[in-house]
């Protein structure tokens, strides 16, 4: 089995530096995945409200027979439950389709600023904290400017901001402001979704020298900027493959080479105008 190093958060919570995405494991292959993962070492199951998964990723938790509190479990709440009430509710119909009596990592999944609606789901959301029904809050998708405004108007900091990161969209303002103020930054598609990234020639050559995959290679970039990846498979040996990257490390040199593939986002996901369902 691996063993995942964690990092502290600015609640206290160990926080695992590798995660599982879980967008589009669904059923039974869903569940069969989930355990894999486990069973391979990781900690960290990133769910969604939206990716109809709930229920797969809390039956993996109690098949896997791990003691519930070695388990984080994130999901996130959708656009459409925006607003304090609605958030409350949201919370209520996670943790039913969970079949789990606490959300180990509760996210707002984009902040939808035209609706406006973000700061009172952010205090809903500590009011869930307090209650003990969810343990560490977060954010994702928010820019600087939106989470200057959660932190002015409530004075609680997001424990993590889960944003597009990746060789190609490095991130780096984000990144700093979250180093500043103590958050912990998450990256979502961080393979970039398995697009040309791992056939890149500095990737390629980075790998051969450390006698690793191009996988590792980027995962291991994700680790040492002080962001936890949470890279998606459904096979069992690319989850360790994607797990196996605490033995090595690269070079200074080596990362900025792959910071300097830069060229922006995947897809239309600018948080200021993507508005989420
Ligand atoms: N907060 C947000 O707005 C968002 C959050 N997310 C979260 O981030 C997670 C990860 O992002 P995602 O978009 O899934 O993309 P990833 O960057 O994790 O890429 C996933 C793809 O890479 C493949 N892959 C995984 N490991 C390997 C490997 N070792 N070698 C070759 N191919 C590999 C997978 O295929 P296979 O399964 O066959 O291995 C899949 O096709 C999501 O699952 C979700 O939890 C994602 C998007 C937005
Ligand atoms: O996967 C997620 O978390 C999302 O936010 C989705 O928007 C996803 O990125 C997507 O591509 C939907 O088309």
């Amino acid at each position: 089995m691996v063993n995942i190093p964690t990092v502290t958060l600015n609640d206290q919570t160990a926080f695992p530096e590798l995660g599982l995405g879980t967008y589009r494991l669904t059923g039974e292959s869903g569940i069969a995945a989930v355990v894999s993962a486990i069973e391979t070492g990781y900690r960290l199951l990133d769910s969604a409200v939206n990716y109809e998964n709930e229920h797969e990723v809390g039956e993996a938790v109690r098949r896997s027979g791990l003691d519930r509190d070695d388990l984080l479990v994130a999901t996130k709440i959708p656009g459409r439950d925006h607003g304090y009430d609605e958030t409350i509710a949201s919370a209520r119909g996670s943790l039913q389709r969970l079949g789990l009596d606490r959300i180990d990592v509760y996210l707002i999944h984009w902040p939808n600023p035209r609706v406006d609606r973000f700061v009172d789901t952010w205090r809903a959301m500590i009011a869930l904290r307090d209650e003990g029904l969810v343990r560490t809050i977060g954010v994702s998708n928010f820019t600087i400017p939106l989470l200057t405004r959660i932190i002015d108007e409530t004075g609680v900091v997001p424990a993590i901001n889960q944003v597009e990161l990746h060789p190609y969209f490095p991130q780096q303002e984000v990144r700093a402001f979250h180093a500043r103020n103590d958050i912990r930054t998450e990256s979502w598609s961080p393979l970039a979704r398995r697009s040309e990234l791992l056939t890149e020639p500095v990737v390629q050559e980075i790998a051969g020298r450390h006698r690793v995959s191009p996988t590792q290679v980027v995962l291991r970039w994700h680790v040492q900027l002080g962001s936890t990846p949470i890279p998606k498979s459904a096979d069992a040996s690319r989850q360790r493959e994607n797990a196996e990257i605490f033995g090595f490390a690269l070079a200074d040199e080596e990362v900025a080479a792959l910071s300097a593939l830069e060229r922006g986002r995947l897809w239309d996901g600018d948080p200021d105008t993507h508005e989420e369902f």
